[in-house]
């Protein structure tokens, strides 16, 4: 588990300078860093940008296909004024795990590929001068590791990745790299729990440091008047007449922490924080008490050149479309996103399924995608698994607990819950996760075509379900999607008579579908067809009222594995890879806006 999660500011106490630009980059295939002493620097080394993955700068297969390990470097200055101070190199995603030197030095070492982690430099630094920062990266899949695959090896020596997920394994220092100098004596996390009593909000806190001293806890509004005031590192702040954060209509409060000690400042920080609370009940999902359709998208963080290297540009046009489609929601699909897009759908007013990249739990997927056909969770990597795979739901609900945005968290996509295998692995992961949250938000994960409601032996677990169902494409495709309206419809009949009142959003449907393509009347891979299927997907939802959400697969067009089931990539985006709308994005536009949103 990480100590030190909090977002990077710059006040009178901390400073922070981004170290992206271009690093300089090396494989190694022969695994030979390590005592050809590369950690004190990289020999004929090329350039590679960060944030960014590696894989679409190379114009050779080998180089993009590259699965190992690899190295990057450069340099950096501390000035002499951080001498006394913590100072850190915090890496915001290194995809998959990463060893820090610096000046020669093995800091630390870290393991999962999209959540941050802070590298105490302190006493390895030179200061008021140069300094070398070497980072050792590995993107080796293995059915330990998160998210789930095989490496194989080539006839020819090489390693290949083999994935049990849809999306392709895009490495590298993926998000950007910051060099921190903190006051030793300081802030390392707060949390923010707001409940409402008649025309006030009551915002309860909790404020952890390194030191105990006085803390005092300010809220001002957005005009930057002070409406709530608070001392001690726990306590609650009234906020009279509070203006909530709302779907699509957010309003965000700025919450300054102070640390005295001695009677001086030793630190402070401040975050941004919205006034919302969020509650099933029944079939409902609930934002401050009412009922919200959920209407969105399942996305990646994907798009040309960066690979899954987060891009404020791309995520800038990202926001913008899905305010254009009527949107007012995404899960973040099947991995913690960039901390930036948190802040933008805070700010924006989306609503966000927070998922771990607990993707390929499930040999299905893998033979999906040509792997083995064996039970995943009878396999002997099940305990080293559970250990990650807490340890990582642990950090992303460590990271955006105080996101406002955030609405449940999605512990898995897809994992194989019809053996009764699973059910161990499952109660351990509910129970142990159950207290993480401050705000006890709902916790879930998505089920697969497989998982029904007469073959799943986990449904006592989440607090409410995720659909991921395919007719239409993967069966009942073409001229026979008629029959995948009445099996899918036979399918929620069941739920509808089995007596769980608890809500059910389709978190994956759709049809892949090459933009420009058309047809009438329709063919698979046109988009005529993609809207047609789409069109009864809609129908179907409109006859169930427990329903209460639709979250189209997916937002744009993405990378993944070569395959006979892909054409350069999965094409069952809404927008092309480029962002630019199929006939589906017009649909749902007029669909979503359409639709009010509380109902
Ligand atoms: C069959 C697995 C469910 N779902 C997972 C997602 O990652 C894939 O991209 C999607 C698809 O096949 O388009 C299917």
């Amino acid at each position: 588990m990480e100590k030190e999660m909090l977002y990077p500011v710059i006040n009178a106490c901390r400073t922070e300078q981004k170290l992206d630009g271009m690093w300089q980059f090396k494989f190694d295939a022969l695994g030979v860093g390590g005592h050809e002493h590369w950690p004190a620097g990289l020999p004929q080394a090329q350039e590679i940008p960060v944030p960014a993955s590696f894989n679409d700068f190379f114009t050779d297969k080998d180089s993009r296909e590259y699965t190992g390990d690899f190295w990057y470097a450069r340099h950096f200055f501390v000035p002499a004024a951080a001498q006394g101070r913590f100072v850190g190199l915090r890496f915001d995603a290194v995809t998959h795990r990463a060893a820090i030197y610096v000046n020669g030095q093995l800091i630390r070492r870290h393991e999962g590929g999209f959540l941050p982690f802070v590298a105490d430099v302190t006493a390895a630094v030179h200061y008021g001068a140069d300094n070398l920062v070497v980072v050792q990266g590995n993107n080796e899949l293995s059915r330990e590791a998160l998210p789930a695959g095989d490496t194989v090896t080539l006839k020819n020596g090489k390693k290949m990745a083999r994935p049990f997920f849809d999306f392709y394994n895009y490495s590298g220092i993926n998000r950007s790299v910051h060099l921190l100098t903190l006051p030793q004596q300081r802030i390392t996390d707060y949390t923010v729990n707001t409940t409402l009593t008649g025309d006030a909000a009551q915002v309860a806190y909790t404020v952890a440091t390194t030191v105990p001293g006085t803390v005092t806890v300010t809220l001002t509004d957005a005009a930057g008047t002070v409406v709530a005031q608070g001392e001690g590192a726990e306590g609650t702040l009234t906020v009279a007449q509070p203006h909530l954060w709302q779907v699509r209509a957010a309003y965000l409060y700025t919450l300054t922490i102070q640390l005295q000690a001695a009677g001086q400042l030793v630190d402070e920080y401040q975050d941004s924080i919205g006034l919302r609370t969020i509650a099933i009940r029944g079939h409902q999902i609930l934002v401050n008490g009412q009922p919200v359709y959920l209407k969105g998208f399942g996305r990646h963080e994907d798009s040309p050149f960066a690979g899954r290297g987060f891009d404020q540009n791309v995520e800038a046009k990202d926001v913008a479309l899905m305010a254009w489609t009527g949107a007012n929601s995404f899960r973040t699909a099947h991995y913690p996103y960039a901390e930036e897009v948190y802040q933008m759908a805070d700010r924006a007013g989306f609503l966000v399924i927070d998922e771990v990249p607990a993707v390929g739990f499930k040999m299905a997927a893998a033979s999906f995608l040509g792997g083995l056909d064996q039970s995943f969770f009878g396999g002997d990597w099940i305990k080293p698994l559970y250990t990650k795979h807490l340890d990582q739901i642990t950090d992303m609900i460590r990271r955006d607990k105080n996101h406002p945005a955030v609405l449940a968290w999605s512990l898995l996509n897809e994992p194989d819950t019809c053996d009764d295998r699973s059910v161990p692995y499952f109660k351990q992961l509910f129970a142990d996760t159950a207290a993480l949250d401050p705000q006890r938000r709902p916790r879930t994960f998505t089920l697969s075509e497989d998982d029904t409601i007469t073959t799943s032996k986990d449904l006592q677990f989440p607090d409410f379900y995720l659909l991921n169902r395919y007719p239409g494409w993967y069966h009942y495709a073409g001229y026979a999607l008629s029959d995948g309206e009445a099996a899918l419809r036979a399918e929620l009949d069941q739920w509808a008579s089995s007596g769980i009142d608890k809500p059910i959003v389709f978190s994956e449907f759709g049809a892949d579908t090459e933009a420009g393509l058309h047809k009438l009347p329709s063919v698979m891979w046109s988009e005529e067809y993609q809207v047609e299927v789409l069109q009864m997907f809609s129908r179907v939802f409109d006859s169930y009222p427990f329903i209460r959400g639709e979250q189209v697969w997916n937002f744009a067009d993405f990378q993944t594995v070569e395959g006979t089931m892909r054409v350069n990539g999965n094409k069952k985006g809404i927008f092309t890879r480029d962002r630019q709308p199929k006939a589906a994005a017009f649909y749902y536009r007029q669909r979503w806006l359409a639709l009010p949103l509380n109902f």
